[in-house]
C-alpha cells in the first residue's frame, strides 16, 4: 500500500483493476498436474485497486511503493511486466504505484486483476501491440484468473478458467462482505472433503438459477467467520462464496437496498456495495469510457 493516491497526471498514468465474483463455481474434475477443472461464471464489480504507471528508459520495473506481505519481485503487477517486455523484446521499463483498495486473498482477484492491468496498460503506454489474444496467453501462467480480467467481458470460464466465453447478464448491485480471515485458495483445493467430481452443467442450467459453489461446504467448516458473514446476508437474499472465499456477497435489485442491508450490518465486519458489470472497468479505461468508474464508485 502507498500513502500517496495514486493520480494520474504528466508522468503517472492510472488504471482501474477490479474485483470478480465467482457467480457459481462447480469443480468438475482434476488434472493430473493437481489443478482442479472448473466450471464458473465471472463478473466484474465497480471496485477496483488503482494503478499507477510511469514509463522509464532505461529498461528496469520497478515497484514504487510497499504491498503487506508481497516483496518486489513476487507482486504480480512486476512480473506480468516482466512478462511483456520478455514476450515483446520491449526495452522501455516502468515505476509501478499500486492502491490497494481490494482485500488480498480474499476471492476477488485482486492480484489477478492487478496483472491483468499491466499487462494491458503497459501494451498501449510502451506500444508493444500485441493483441488480445496474445496478451491472454502471456496473463495464464501468472495465475488461472488473470485471463478474464484481460479479457474485460463477463464470461462462463471452462478448464481452469482459461477457456472463457463471454456472457450478458443482469448487472445487480452486490454487497460484498469481507470476513476477517484469510482463506488460502491452495489449502481448499487440497482438502480431503472437497467435492471433485460434479456433474458439468450448461450456461442455461446457471441462468435457471444453479448458482452453487463447491468450495462452500469446505471453507463453511473450516472458516467460522466465512459461516458467519453467510448466515447473516442469507436475510437479504442468496448468500453466495467467491472463489474459494473468504468473501461472501449477495444480489440486490438496487444500490439503496444493498446499502440498507450495509447499514444494519454486524460489528467488526468489512465490506463494500458495488454494481456488477458484464464489461470491465478496465475495458472501459481502455477504450476511453471512463463513465463508470467516476458515476459508480461504489460506497462503503
Ligand atoms: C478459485 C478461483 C476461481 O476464480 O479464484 P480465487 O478464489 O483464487 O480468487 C481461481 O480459479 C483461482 O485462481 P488463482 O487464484 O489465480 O489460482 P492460482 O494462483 O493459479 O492457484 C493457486 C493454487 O490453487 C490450486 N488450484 C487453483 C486453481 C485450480 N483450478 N485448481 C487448483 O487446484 C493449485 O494448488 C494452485 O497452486
Ligand atoms: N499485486 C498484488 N496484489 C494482491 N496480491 C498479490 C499481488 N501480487 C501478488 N499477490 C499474491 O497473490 C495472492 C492472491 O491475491 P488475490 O488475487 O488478491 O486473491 P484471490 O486469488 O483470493 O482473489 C495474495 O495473497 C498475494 O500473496
Amino acid at each position: 500500500m502507498i500513502d500517496e493516491a495514486v493520480t494520474d497526471n504528466d508522468a503517472w498514468s492510472v488504471w482501474p483493476a477490479p474485483a470478480k465474483l465467482n457467480l457459481m463455481l462447480r469443480v468438475v474434475g482434476r488434472r493430473a498436474d493437481g489443478y482442479h477443472e472448473l466450471q464458473t461464471v465471472f463478473q466484474f464489480v465497480d471496485r477496483c485497486d488503482r494503478l499507477g504507471f510511469r514509463v522509464r528508459e532505461d529498461g528496469e520495473v520497478r515497484r514504487d511503493g510497499e504491498l503487506p506481505g508481497v516483496a518486489a519481485e513476487a507482486d504480480l503487477t512486476v512480473r506480468a511486466a516482466r512478462a511483456l517486455q520478455a514476450a515483446s523484446g520491449c526495452s522501455l521499463g516502468v515505476d509501478i504505484r499500486c492502491e490497494k483498495v481490494l482485500p488480498m486473498g480474499g476471492g476477488l482477484g485482486g492480484g489477478s486483476s492487478d496483472a491483468a492491468t499491466t499487462l494491458v496498460a503497459l501494451n498501449v503506454l510502451w506500444g508493444t501491440g500485441l493483441d488480445t489474444e496474445a496478451l491472454a496467453r502471456l496473463a495464464l501462467p501468472l495465475g488461472a484468473d488473470v485471463p478474464v480480467f484481460v479479457r474485460g467481458q463477463a464470461a462462463w470460464g471452462e478448464g481452469v478458467g482459461e477457456r472463457l466465453t463471454p456472457v450478458e447478464l443482469p448487472e445487480p448491485w452486490f454487497l460484498v462482505l469481507v470476513p476477517p480471515c484469510s482463506v488460502s485458495t491452495q489449502a481448499v483445493f487440497t482438502h480431503p472433503q472437497l467435492t471433485r467430481d460434479s456433474k458439468p452443467i450448461k450456461l442455461a442450467d446457471f441462468t435457471g438459477g444453479d448458482v452453487v459453489n463447491d468450495c462452500l461446504p469446505v471453507v463453511r467448516d473450516e472458516y467460522p467467520a466465512v459461516a458467519d458473514a453467510l448466515d447473516w446476508l442469507s436475510q437479504w437474499g442468496e448468500a453466495r462464496l467467491t472463489g474459494t472465499g473468504a468473501c461472501v456477497f449477495a444480489a440486490f435489485a438496487g444500490r439503496d437496498q444493498a446499502l440498507a442491508a450495509w447499514e444494519q450490518r454486524p460489528a467488526g465486519i468489512d465490506g463494500f456495495v458495488a454494481r456488477g458489470c458484464n464489461r470491465s472497468p478496465l475495458l472501459d479505461r481502455l477504450t476511453g469510457i471512463d463513465t463508470r468508474l467516476s458515476s459508480r464508485h461504489g460506497p462503503a
